[in-house]
């Protein structure tokens, strides 16, 4: 039975991490990261700790859906304390610096890093894309929407499906995202890529990419009805990642994509 660990585990995904868990016969919930304290009943041989090595050492695999700092010390376990396990990250938001830790540390361990454990947006994004590279003329815009208590804009679903456009047009994204915009600010340039966000209520999770041209637009829109959808997803490609070699996954690697 493998063991999973949780990074992340009193958060909204987290807490929902844990119940499917315990519904998966082929998984057993083996530790629980806390960064304060859990409120959550787990059964009792659950190693729960605020110590990121003792986790790891206690489990087979980690997924991580927490904050960037949190991330940060799983990965610089790995890089500077010699912890060799394979991770699952969810996590958004991260620096410049922070990914860079994360190639460093996918060099020791096999890590999958996904913005988005959903099946439906990994197959958005090979549409996107398509889309893309085909409607070459056609102005790109994206749009994401999410509960009012997301911390990170934008959301990295948005940022991943953002350079699936770009990269399908040999475009550098940091130089074509354009993430807001007010006031006397001239037309649209052919090459910007909109990447624009809004927060409110429940809303889980739904990103829109239009194409737009003269006369017609196509827009793929992506709604997540259900949080579970991506701890379910995290747990299917922890079972896929755990013998694999040192490597930074994606989850069309897991999906067969
Ligand atoms: N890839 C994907 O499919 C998805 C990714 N996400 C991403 O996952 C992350 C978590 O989302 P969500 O569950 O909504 O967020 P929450 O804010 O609800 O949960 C965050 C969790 O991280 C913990 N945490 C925060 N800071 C630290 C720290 N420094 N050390 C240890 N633990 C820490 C929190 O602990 P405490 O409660 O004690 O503060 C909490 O358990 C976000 O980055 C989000 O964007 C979300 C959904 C899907
Ligand atoms: O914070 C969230 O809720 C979500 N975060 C991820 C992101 O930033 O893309 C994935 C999902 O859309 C929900």
């Amino acid at each position: 039975m493998l063991k999973v660990g949780i990074v992340g585990s009193t958060g909204r995904v987290g807490t929902l991490l844990i119940d499917d868990l315990k519904k998966d016969s082929e998984v057993q919930l083996a530790g629980i990261h806390v960064f304060d304290k859990l409120e959550k009943d787990v059964p009792s041989d659950v190693i729960v700790t605020n110590d990121m090595k003792v986790l790891m050492d206690s489990v087979d695999v980690v997924i991580d859906f927490s904050a960037p700092s949190a991330t940060e010390e799983l990965l610089t376990q790995v890089i500077d304390n010699n912890v060799r396990k394979p991770l699952v990250i969810a996590t958004t938001g991260f620096s410049k610096h922070q990914q860079n830790l994360l190639i460093e540390a996918s060099k020791l361990v096999p890590i999958l890093y996904s913005t988005n454990m959903s099946l439906g947006v990994a197959v958005l994004n090979k549409l996107v894309s398509l889309a893309s590279k085909t409607l070459s003329d056609f102005d790109i815009e994206i749009v994401e929407q999410h509960h009012r208590y997301k911390v990170d804009s934008p959301s990295g679903t948005a940022l991943t499906l953002a350079e699936h456009a770009a990269r399908a047009r040999d475009l550098d994204l940091d130089k074509v995202r354009v993430s807001g915009r007010d006031g006397d600010i001239g037309a649209r340039t052919k090459d910007e890529i909109g990447v624009m966000s809004l927060r409110g209520g429940d809303i889980v999770g739904r990103h829109t990419v239009g194409l737009y041209n003269d006369g017609e637009f196509i827009e793929l829109h992506h709604t997540a009805t259900a949080r579970n959808t991506f701890s379910k997803g995290a747990i299917k490609v922890a079972k896929w990642l755990v013998n694999k070699e040192p490597s930074l996954y994606s989850i069309n690697d897991a999906l067969g994509l």
